[in-house]
């Protein structure tokens, strides 16, 4: 039964791939929460060290590179083993990264928060957790990893609690990138108050990728929002491209983890995205 059908027989079950990770997203939540009492991830978190400003750090000059630790995906399945993620992460700043991002969802991604942890502890540029984030919990358990940017993806999330997300993400000082894929969500990102907005190429429903979408979306976003192009970056040719479009970043995954030496292809790109004849966003 495909998933359209399955919402006409009202199963209630899962009708797209994104209903499908947030279901298990939330169990596993659920059971950390159970170990770990909101009121202990609460303390870890403010005990941490403060966050790095990502927004500042994100409207440096040039095309940022955000590097991601990858291992699987519910598109392509096993990626990279990655057994060291640390290693992995120091290897992406060698290379220029603006920033790291560290998957930490573990059903369909294969990441979890000991990497983000690991992630934190060998790099001193900005980290962002990259997750399913349906709850203030796993805001604070961000934080209490090290995070300083908090994926909030707004086709997961009613308008108020993403409202009330970034607020939470702001409040401990970290920087909340608010996902989008189609100008309705960026208009709710807007609505919150997001600052930093990253419009995903891939459709998180069907996992199908339009790079065209950054083009359509990225001109209505105002000139103080850092625009972030998610997925599909293959290498220098698609940063260019994402540029000329007025992304501030992107978000590089599978094209860097997949590489003999993830140093040099970050270092590629970040070239790239320094070249006189690279675009630059209007600000
Ligand atoms: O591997 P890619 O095509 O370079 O994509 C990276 C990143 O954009 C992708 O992992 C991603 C974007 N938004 C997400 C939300 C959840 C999980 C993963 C993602």
């Amino acid at each position: 039964m495909t998933s359209d059908q399955q919402a006409e027989a009202g199963t209630g079950g899962p009708q797209n791939v994104l209903e499908e990770i947030l279901a298990g997203v939330r169990e596993d939540v659920a059971a950390r929460q159970e170990k770990a009492p909101l009121e202990q991830v609460r303390e870890l978190a403010a005990a941490a060290p403060p966050a790095i400003d990502a927004y500042a750090a994100l409207r440096k000059p040039g095309v940022a590179v955000i590097a991601e630790v990858k291992r699987s995906s519910p598109s392509k399945g096993a990626i990279a083993d990655i057994p060291d993620p640390a290693e992995l992460a120091g290897e992406y700043a060698a290379g220029g990264a603006r920033c790291i991002s560290v998957l930490t969802e573990g059903r369909w991604f294969g990441g979890s928060l000991a990497d983000l942890a690991a992630v934190r502890q060998s790099v001193g540029i900005p980290v962002l957790r990259k997750d399913f984030v349906v709850s203030s919990y796993q805001v604070h358990e961000a934080r209490a990893h090290g995070a300083d940017l908090v994926l909030l993806i707004v086709a997961a999330l009613e308008q108020n609690v993403l409202v009330g997300l970034l607020e939470r993400i702001e409040s401990l000082g970290m920087t909340a990138l608010v996902e989008v894929h189609n100008e309705e969500e960026a208009d709710r990102a807007l609505e919150a108050n997001a600052k930093v907005i990253g419009v995903n190429a891939r459709d998180l429903r069907t996992l199908e990728v339009d790079r065209s979408v950054f083009e359509r979306i990225a001109p209505g976003l105002p000139n103080n929002v850092v625009k972030i192009a998610e997925s599909g970056v293959r290498g220098p040719h698609d940063l260019i491209r994402y540029a000329s479009a007025g992304a501030d970043a992107v978000l590089v995954g599978e094209g860097l983890v997949t590489q003999k030496s993830p140093r040099d292809a970050v270092a590629e790109l970040v070239n790239a995205g320094n070249h006189p004849a690279t675009p630059r966003p209007v600000r």
